[in-house]
């Protein structure tokens, strides 16, 4: 069994409510299972990333990056980093702020270095846009058109679990995705293992 970590800060609510969608969509997958663990928790204890074959990380976006307590949550990763420890694990990245671009893609960058400093291998988010299709635009998949990470608009003062539908649809394909991702590469692993005998 394959395990992922779901690493998240949320002072309000927003970023817990898609930390539990990405959740959900791991859970569809088979073989694999998947932790919800808050950034603050892990700072104080960061060698439980030790037990993870993947890491989901989520952050609220905050004046165009992560949140203070998510940085603490990377920074307490320093010694783990000088072993490279985590080395060839999976890494995938989420965040939620209020406005529809709101410098989002600066968190997922930051996120992004983050696991290529550990080396890790990065996952996206490889979900066409379904407006495209004819979705409405609430209500489909990838409406914010976000490949490198998966993105959420959390509207200004709504309530922590009301995001539009298709937001919290990507985040569900989202984890799903991460997931087979895990899976389709513990096979290669293993034929490459057979491979050089
Ligand atoms: C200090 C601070 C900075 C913020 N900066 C941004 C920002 O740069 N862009 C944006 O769209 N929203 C920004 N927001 C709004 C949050 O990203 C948004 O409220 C988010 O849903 C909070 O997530 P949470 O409920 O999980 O804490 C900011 C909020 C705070 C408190």
């Amino acid at each position: 069994m394959k395990r992922i970590a779901i690493i998240f800060h949320s002072a309000h609510g927003h970023t817990a409510h898609i930390a539990q969608q990405v959740l959900q969509g791991v859970q569809q997958q088979a073989g694999v299972q998947a932790e919800l663990l808050r950034a603050e928790d892990l700072t104080a204890r960061p060698d439980a990333l030790l037990a993870y074959d993947a890491y989901i990380l989520g952050s609220p976006t905050y004046l165009g990056g992560v949140s203070g307590p998510f940085k603490s949550f990377m920074d307490a990763t320093g010694r783990l980093w000088r072993t490279q420890a985590l080395r060839g694990r999976l890494a995938a990245g989420f965040t939620v702020s209020s406005l529809p671009a709101g410098d989002k893609q600066s968190t997922l960058l930051s996120m992004f270095v983050f696991a290529m400093q550990h080396g890790m291998i990065w996952v996206g988010n490889p979900i066409l846009p379904e407006q495209h299709e004819g979705v409405p635009y609430e209500q489909a998949a990838n409406r914010l058109g976000s490949w490198s990470g998966l993105m959420a608009q959390a509207g200004h003062g709504a309530p922590a679990d009301t995001f539009p539908p298709g937001d919290t649809k990507t985040a569900r394909m989202f984890g799903r995705q991460v997931a087979a991702t895990l899976l389709r590469l513990g096979e290669q692993q293993v034929a490459e293992a057979v491979l050089e005998g």
